[in-house]
């Protein structure tokens, strides 16, 4: 929260004035609360990336700290709304690769979080995780940008290929949390959660920090964020 005390203080002040600061105040801390990231989620076409964002947006929520809803042009989009962030989500829209192509460049644009995503029942999804990665490098994505590995289709448990040692292997030489989820299992829809929620964790915390260095360079306009009371992180 913004400080408020030196614009407030002077009782001469007249009811206009303290209107006017109030505004002033509620318009700065709009504009931290509509703080906006991107996360976008990159995988081989149908292992699961329109299912898995269907999943943690129409998973029938209960509690309504989460607020999403989806637009179709030109990519599809999901902004999710946790605590005071509010987080733009977009993904590829139908595998189409030449569609794909001319949107590359705009699709890393500006990206905080990165969920890479392979089809468990499919080795050449997670083997293709390389060239991804590779793709993802290749448009200065920076290594401090948060990342996560999704095994998705954990439900077709009679046709896995990619073990999950193997795919842990990997998450942990690329710096990525591994989830293993289903989009279709009710029962593994906590962990479609969890991968978001992990991120906003993330994001949530850069964004602390980004708050103190503000503090830091700019004495008049303080802000700061108070320690978190919960801590709902699932990582
Ligand atoms: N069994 C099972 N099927 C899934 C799961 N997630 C997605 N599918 C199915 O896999 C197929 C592809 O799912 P999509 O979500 O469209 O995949 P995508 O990665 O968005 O594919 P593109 O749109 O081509 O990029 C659909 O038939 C889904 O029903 C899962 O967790 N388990």
């Amino acid at each position: 929260m913004m400080e408020r005390k030196s614009v407030l203080n002077g009782g001469s002040q007249n009811s206009h004035a303290k209107d006017r600061a109030v505004d002033l105040d509620s318009s700065i801390d709009q504009c931290i609360q509509t703080r906006i990231f991107k996360i976008i989620v990159i995988g081989d076409s149908n292992v699961g990336n329109s299912c898995i964002n269907f999943c943690f947006c129409g998973g029938g929520r209960e509690d309504n700290t989460i607020i999403c809803y989806m637009t179709n042009f030109p990519l599809d989009t999901l902004e999710i709304e946790i605590d005071d962030l509010k987080i733009v989500q977009v993904w590829d829209t139908a595998g189409q690769e030449r569609f794909r192509k001319s949107m590359v460049e705009h699709y890393y644009r500006n990206v905080h979080a990165v969920v890479f995503v392979y089809d468990v029942t499919k080795m050449a999804s997670f083997d293709n995780l390389k060239m991804w990665i590779q793709e993802c490098n290749g448009h200065s994505v920076s290594p401090l940008v948060p990342k996560v590995l999704v095994g998705n289709k954990c439900d077709l448990i009679d046709h896995i290929q990619v073990p999950s040692n193997m795919a842990l292997k990997f998450a942990d030489a690329h710096n990525m949390l591994l989830f293993e989820t289903s989009a279709k299992d009710p029962k593994e829809s906590q962990n479609v959660e969890s991968i978001f929620m992990c991120l906003a964790c993330k994001l949530k915390a850069q964004k602390s920090l980004q708050y103190r260095d503000v503090e830091k360079q700019e004495g008049k306009v303080k802000l700061s964020q108070g320690p978190s009371t919960k801590n709902s992180c699932p990582c």
